[in-house]
């Protein structure tokens, strides 16, 4: 799969970080996002595929574009046959988050980045627009942690695994009410927090890298996201798992429904009759190829943010394949005229 879509998809997150940074700072969600799935879109739509957005703008609000079950790239469009014999391509299925951290973008804060998540038909979990309870994890600590423990003991598991005490251990958590008492038991537990106010794709796949000091993610996030992150975790190795939340009391903020049991009826509808299934990265992104490409907005832990000169656009993204076995850092240096100088770095 990777020589069939090749480099293209760097190119895919690229643009919609572009396009989302030209509003940085603007205090415009709706409209960093907008701009992001429009290029996304857009760029997508010319590479030699016949995919289908599996994840994607929200199933619920009837989005126009990257909706769940639209079909992208050329090889999907009425004139296909101009380009490709759609009959030889093998189809393939996307989770995009075009503008991942929406809130990090309108304000000017660290964190956001446009990605996307590539893996064969079938291959990707199609989360609902639900809630996501997850752990993620070094890959050192990959099957030894298990987010049916405790935090503290997790904390302990995972002391041990990195050979560390737990005081020198960072987990993020995203600052919300929900995880009050998360909170308290990993401080209490001796271990620090960091917590963030949107955009944990980004913290889950730090785990994985050592050098961000940052060591687990713990708490409830949204569900897509949770796929987005396991396709990356399972490719780099690291420990992901994550498990459905679909009760409104315990998530405290947001809309998933009015009610613990009409929630689980929409699961059932969905073809998902164990609602309380702990799924590891292996099992959201199961398909035999993933890739996993995410291009930074607004500056972050793995990647800088787009940086605009005269005549153009600096960005750095991070493209990762478990079929070549890469993490690949991506330093684009964007022309949009003729800048009159570039610099090297
Ligand atoms: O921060 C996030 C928002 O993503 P986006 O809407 O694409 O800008 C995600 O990283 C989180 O996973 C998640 O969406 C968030 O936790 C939703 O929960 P809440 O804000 O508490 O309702
Ligand atoms: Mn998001
Ligand atoms: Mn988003």
């Amino acid at each position: 799969m990777d020589n069939v879509i090749g480099l293209e998809i760097i190119e895919v997150v690229e643009q919609a970080a572009i396009a989302s940074a030209r509003l940085m700072g603007k205090g415009d969600k709706n409209e960093a996002d907008h701009v992001a799935v429009e290029a996304m879109r857009q760029r997508m739509n010319q590479i030699h595929m016949k995919g289908r957005i599996v994840i994607g703008e929200g199933e619920r609000d009837e989005a126009p574009m990257l909706y769940i079950g639209e079909q992208v790239g050329i090889c999907t469009q009425d004139d296909a046959a101009k380009y490709c014999n759609p009959d030889e391509l093998l189809e393939i299925d996307i989770a995009v988050d075009p503008c991942e951290g929406t809130n990090l973008v309108a304000y000017g804060q660290n964190g956001s980045m446009a990605v996307l998540a590539i893996s064969e038909k079938g291959g990707l979990f199609a989360a609902p627009d639900f809630y996501m309870k997850k752990l993620a994890a070094p890959a050192v600590a990959q099957g030894h942690v298990d987010i049916n423990k405790s935090a503290t003991e997790n904390l302990k598991i995972l002391s041990d695994c990195m050979n560390r005490s737990v005081e020198d251990l960072v987990v993020v958590v995203m600052d919300r009410p929900r995880h009050k008492d998360l909170i308290n038991e990993i401080r209490t537990a001796g271990a620090r927090v960091r917590l963030i106010s949107d955009g944990d794709v980004s913290a889950a796949i730090s785990c994985a890298f050592s050098g961000t000091n940052i060591h687990a993610l713990m708490g409830i996030g949204a569900a897509p996201e949770g796929v987005i992150s396991a396709a990356a975790m399972r490719a780099l190795g690291g420990h992901f798992q994550g498990q459905l939340i679909y009760d409104p009391e315990v998530v405290k903020t947001g809309l998933i429904g009015e009610s613990k049991e009409g929630n689980i009826a929409r699961l059932k509808e969905m073809g998902i009759t164990e609602p309380d299934k702990v799924y590891n990265a292996e099992e959201l992104a199961s398909g035999q190829t993933v890739l996993f490409a995410a291009c930074g907005i607004t500056p972050g832990t793995l990647m800088e943010g787009v940086r605009f000169f005269k005549g153009g656009a600096r960005t750095q993204s991070l493209v990762i394949s478990s079929q070549s076995k890469t993490a690949r850092f991506v330093d684009t240096i964007h022309m949009f005229e003729s800048p009159k100088n570039i610099q090297l770095r």
